[in-house]
């Protein structure tokens, strides 16, 4: 039986993926060790079966002992502690959320619904470091699959609506306090059907701008507004966040870097776990759009082919409808006035699950079943 270890479980990620490991009765099979950075010595997580007291993660003996650790405690952790593990012997399998090693040479990034063969291969070569992509990355193939698969993308943009979850816990907790700061600066003129409109804006927007709503964690007010920075700034004024659109679609793809160009803005919104994004996509060539949504809605038993008309979009392609399920909804699609080559595309998924957990839940599953 494999000994697993599990890092950052407690975490927002990490809570995810504790839940689909039950639903999917996943600890059966493994020999579970739980850690904490903070917590030592506490009790671990209800799993159903009882468990050890909580091991201290900065422990590289323990860590050591392990067939395969899956972290999700993010990239300062992996900075620290994964060098030194390795450089102490550790030979087994290192399953991580943070972005530290994606793009690192050692590494894979999981997604195996789209790259389940370059995942086969690197496990054949001996590769033990698998990393699970950025959200909006693996969401986008999670959707488009079918076009990548078949070879018919030349180029793609992708324009995203990020949720506040990716940016962490907190962020959630500030957006709702923001909406919670707007609804408040206008309760008695809501409460009053006979209210001026413009009187509502008017005391809505002083609040967005007078500092009354907390913004320590977005650094702005997100609630009522948008914000078009997600990330730091790379020198060619792309965000870090845009970036990892182009680096990681080819690393997942198994293509030399640079083969797809994929690039686009990224914008946080004020939805909370669900992100979406509004594709432009050039084809190699002019496929009907009919074969389209077919390689799409093939691809993966998750993604789904939303009718091009409003009822069905605001039905299904939301993140309301979307959110705290796997399901990857592709709408929108029709061909763009550029041009037969040119499709439009927009899509949902749940940036903890498709966009963070599941991959590495899914990755511990083919190391167990190997
Ligand atoms: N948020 C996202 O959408 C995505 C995140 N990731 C990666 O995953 C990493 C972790 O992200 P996320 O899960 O959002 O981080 P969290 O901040 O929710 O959790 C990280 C760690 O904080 C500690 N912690 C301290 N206080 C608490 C508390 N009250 N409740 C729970 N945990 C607490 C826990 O570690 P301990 O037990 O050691 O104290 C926990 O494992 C990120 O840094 C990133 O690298 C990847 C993809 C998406
Ligand atoms: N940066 C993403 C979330 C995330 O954690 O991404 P990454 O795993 O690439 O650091 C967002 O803000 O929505």
């Amino acid at each position: 039986m494999l000994k697993v270890g599990f890092v950052g479980w407690r975490g927002m990620v990490g809570s995810v993926l504790m839940q689909r490991m039950g639903e999917e009765n996943d600890f059966a099979g493994i020999e579970p060790t739980f850690f904490s950075t903070s917590q030592a010595g506490r009790p671990g997580p209800d799993i159903g079966v009882a468990v050890p007291p909580l091991e201290d993660a900065f422990d590289i003996e323990a860590l050591k002992s392990l067939d395969v650790i899956v972290t999700c405690q993010g990239g300062d952790y992996t900075k620290e502690i994964y060098p030194r593990l390795r450089q102490a012997g550790f030979d087994g399998y290192w399953i991580d959320a943070a972005s530290t090693l994606r793009m690192d040479d050692r590494a894979v990034i999981v997604l195996d619904p789209v790259n389940r063969q370059v995942i086969d291969e690197s496990l054949d070569r001996g590769v033990k470091t698998y990393v699970g992509g950025n959200c909006t990355v693996s969401l986008a193939l999670m959707g488009l699959g079918g076009l990548f698969e078949a070879g018919l993308v030349e180029w793609m943009t992708s324009m995203t609506y990020q949720a506040a979850s990716g940016a962490g816990a907190q962020n959630m907790r500030e957006l709702l306090a923001q909406m919670q700061g707007l609804s408040g600066a206008v309760a008695g003129e809501l409460a009053d059907p006979a209210s001026a409109i413009l009187d509502i804006d008017r005391k809505v927007t002083a609040a967005m701008r007078d500092g009354s709503l907390p913004t320590e964690r977005f650094g702005a007010p997100l609630a009522g507004s948008l914000l078009p920075w997600i990330d730091s700034r790379l020198d060619n004024g792309q965000s870090k966040e845009e970036w990892k659109g182009g680096v990681e679609t080819n690393k997942i793809l198994g293509l030399a870097q640079g083969t797809i160009p994929v690039d686009g803005l990224c914008v946080r919104i004020g939805a909370m776990r669900c992100h979406a994004q509004a594709f432009t996509i050039k084809l190699k060539a002019d496929v009907p759009l009919d074969e389209i949504e077919a390689r799409i809605g093939e691809h993966n038993q998750w993604v789904s082919v939303v009718p091009n008309d409003k009822p069905e979009t605001l039905a299904q392609l939301t993140p309301a409808a979307v959110t705290g399920t796997l399901q990857v909804p592709v709408g929108r699609l029709r061909k763009l006035a550029m041009g037969a080559e040119y499709l439009c595309a927009f899509s949902v998924g749940d940036q903890l699950l498709w966009g963070a957990a599941e991959p590495l839940r899914r990755m511990l599953t083919i190391l167990r079943e190997r």
